[in-house]
């Protein structure tokens, strides 16, 4: 079987990389032709995922027609503001009935659409079979083979387990569940709360503000995500509690970077001009505001990390606001 992966950032070169090891025929499509080269010639991918030895198997094309030849699954890692250009671009080489695999986290910000509804956008007269793919997994720690478990959500349960089969491998282990929303909104909802968390640290405001902004985020994001038509219980799963609790402590991630240089000062701006990678829960934040105003759910983390982010508000002001709105039963 063959396995496209369309995105050659560190995740979709992490996902091949399992993919290849397990001896599927796995072909990466990176913009970057510098990319492709490092991957084919020297096995690592230095602009993304530097110090990595990559499967000797993986080859890597910045050309979509070959990439896609034959594939019979794609896995789609592109980041989530980008997804709906290239997808139009893909989409000529794309078989009818595509299995398209999204491991991306965010939501498009110009029209509030999540990955699954971004990819029928696109893609629906072709009738393509979606699964999400998604939960705890440095893709750095992905790549050493340190044991990680992740959930893919696939509303036909025969096609979710068929796909379980063909992405597990020793190291990696997938979970079903048939809710693919709660799944895709799990992803994108932590690295709202990842910033946050940061934010909180990087002001030295230490354990127990970040065990509540764990909790209480938890219940933001469940509470946002069965407004959006997701499954409660989901949201205690792998793709929402588990990758939350991963972004909000563990300082690889890129959303939590983001929150921490807030927290201590920096300006956004310049923050993000440093970054080579992305932070997806930045402009995820903007979007999760504007729909969570207009389908009336409370959200008071994401609203304070709104105006930190996009008004400049002291992120002292914000907590102190937090702590301070009317008491409440939990
Ligand atoms: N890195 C991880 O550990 C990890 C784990 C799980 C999920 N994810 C998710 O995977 C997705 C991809 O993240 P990543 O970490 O692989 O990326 P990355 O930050 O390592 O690299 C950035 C990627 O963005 C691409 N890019 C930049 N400008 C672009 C444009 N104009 N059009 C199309 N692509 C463009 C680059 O080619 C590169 O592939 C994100 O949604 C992220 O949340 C990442
Ligand atoms: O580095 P981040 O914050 O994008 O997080 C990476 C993954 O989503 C972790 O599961």
């Amino acid at each position: 079987m063959k396995i496209a992966v369309i995105g050659a950032g560190a995740w979709g070169t992490a996902l091949a990389n399992v993919f290849s090891q397990k001896g599927l025929e796995t072909c990466i499509w990176a913009r970057e032709s510098g990319v492709t080269a490092k991957i084919n010639k020297d096995h690592e991918n230095s602009w993304y995922l530097p110090g990595i030895r990559l499967d000797e198997g993986l080859h890597a094309s910045v050309d979509m027609a070959r990439v896609c030849d034959g594939a019979e699954a794609f896995v789609w890692v592109v980041p989530t503001q980008f997804t709906r250009h290239a997808l139009e671009q893909f989409r000529p080489h794309f078989p009818h009935k595509p299995t398209i695999i999204c491991a991306n986290k965010g939501i498009e910000l110009k029209t509030l659409r999540t990955m699954s509804e971004v990819v029928d956008d696109v893609l629906s007269d072709m009738k393509p079979r979606f699964a999400m793919l998604s939960g705890p997994s440095f893709a750095s720690e992905v790549c050493r083979n340190i044991p990680t478990t992740v959930t893919l959500g696939c509303s036909s349960e025969r096609r979710g387990k068929k796909l379980q089969e063909i992405l597990s491998s020793e190291s990696f282990r997938v979970y079903t569940n048939t809710d693919y929303r709660g799944v895709e909104l799990g992803g994108a909802l932590k690295n709202i709360m990842a910033i946050a968390a940061g934010v909180s640290d990087g002001l030295n405001f230490g354990s127990n503000a970040r065990a509540a902004l764990i909790t209480r985020g938890l219940e933001e994001m469940s509470r946002f995500g069965e407004k959006m038509g997701a499954r409660k219980a989901t949201f205690r799963g792998l793709s929402g509690l588990g990758d939350l609790v991963l972004t909000c402590t563990g300082d690889a991630s890129r959303n939590r970077q983001v929150g921490l240089k807030l927290g201590q000062g920096r300006k956004l701006v310049d923050i993000l001009d440093e970054m080579r990678s992305v932070a997806e829960g930045v402009k995820t934040t903007e979007a999760v505001y504007t729909l969570a105003k207009q389908k009336g759910v409370s959200m008071p983390i994401t609203e304070q990390l709104y105006q930190v982010l996009y008004e400049d508000k002291d992120p002292r002001e914000a907590v102190t606001e937090l702590m301070t709105r009317e008491l409440r039963d939990e």
